[in-house]
């Protein structure tokens, strides 16, 4: 079986004269929680609706499970779960009667036994017979979630499920989200806004932005470049020697970004000892901040 679950090349999608989407390059492998990162309107939903066929391209390659989409899009799609659209669910309806109705409507009843399991999977056990026009968006957020996993989907498809949840709702969503991932053998694809939340749960990523994927890949190590930039605030009249002592080393790259700050890019573990050479030196330090690459380059990106 193919460890290839998406597989997207040169992507595009126009609206009349507008280019939603230029060129979007991804691969999501079995297993993965694969973040799409970017601003408001970088594309990620755009890409998302392409590969769920919700949409058409203009042009690209789609293919889901090693297979193109447009020539098997029943086959695939009977092994997809998603989550675009804020949930609709019938108000004055229990959560139990949604799932029961929304599996009927489907196709493939489930038992009650299924619905109740997947209530609790989704963290709503004792309000299966609660009316849903009483849950709170995050709740809401869990039956949803609930909803595309009644067909035992392969992959699950998410657009920003942690967008308007409070704090608590948030820590929710990502825990069901490893849990897709660690219980139940899901791959799962999901987009925000937030780099340290792609962080937090996804070990792969794409930044899409202005209709291109501009960095692709392995969490972890588009994170720990060898490179890091680092941030020290020392008193103003210690400026100077601070900088100059810096300096000396090997690629070295200093900046002054304040009265009493100055930016450094250097190799990580020449960090401990620039630290010390500058207290040796008389420099105070007030405060050293790791700033990670990808950091900088993603809030840039927000800024432009
Ligand atoms: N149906 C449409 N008709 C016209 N323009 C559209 C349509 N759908 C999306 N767009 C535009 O395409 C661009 C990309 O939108 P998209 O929703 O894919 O971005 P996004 O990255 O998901 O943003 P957000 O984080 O705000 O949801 C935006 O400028 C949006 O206004």
């Amino acid at each position: 079986m193919s460890d290839s679950i998406i597989s997207i090349q040169h992507l595009a999608k126009n609206f009349g004269s507008f280019q939603a989407v230029r060129d979007v390059n991804i691969q999501v492998n079995r297993g993965d929680v694969y973040g799409f990162l970017g601003p408001n309107g970088a594309g990620k939903s755009t890409t998302m609706r392409c590969m769920l066929s919700l949409i058409k391209p203009d042009a690209g390659d789609i293919s889901l499970f090693g297979l193109p989409l447009a020539s098997n899009r029943t086959q695939i799609l009977r092994r997809v779960g998603s989550l675009i659209e804020k949930p609709d669910f019938y108000k004055f309806l229990s959560a139990y009667r949604n799932l029961d109705l929304f599996s009927r409507i489907s196709g493939a009843p489930s038992t009650k036994k299924e619905i109740y399991n997947m209530l609790e999977f989704v963290g709503l056990e004792g309000r299966e017979k609660d009316q849903v026009g009483g849950f709170s968006h995050g709740m809401r957020q869990r039956l949803g979630i609930a909803q595309t996993l009644l067909h035992n989907p392969d992959l699950i498809v998410l657009d920003e499920p942690t967008t308007g949840l409070d704090p608590q709702g948030i820590i929710d969503m990502r825990n069901l989200i490893l849990r897709l991932k660690n219980e139940q053998q899901k791959t799962i694809v999901f987009s925000s806004h937030n780099l340290s939340e792609v962080e937090i749960i996804c070990n792969r990523m794409v930044i899409i932005h202005q209709g291109k994927s501009v960095v692709e890949g392995n969490v972890k190590e588009l994170l720990n470049e060898e490179d890091q930039i680092i941030r020290i605030q020392t008193q103003e009249d210690a400026i100077s020697k601070g900088m100059s002592i810096v300096e000396k080393y090997p690629n070295a790259q200093v900046k002054k970004i304040g009265s009493d700050t100055i930016e450094v890019t250097l190799q990580k573990e020449l960090i401990p000892e620039v630290n010390r050479q500058l207290i040796e030196a008389g420099v105070p330090i007030f405060s050293i901040e790791s700033k990670r690459k990808l950091e900088d380059y993603f809030i840039n990106l927000l800024a432009s």
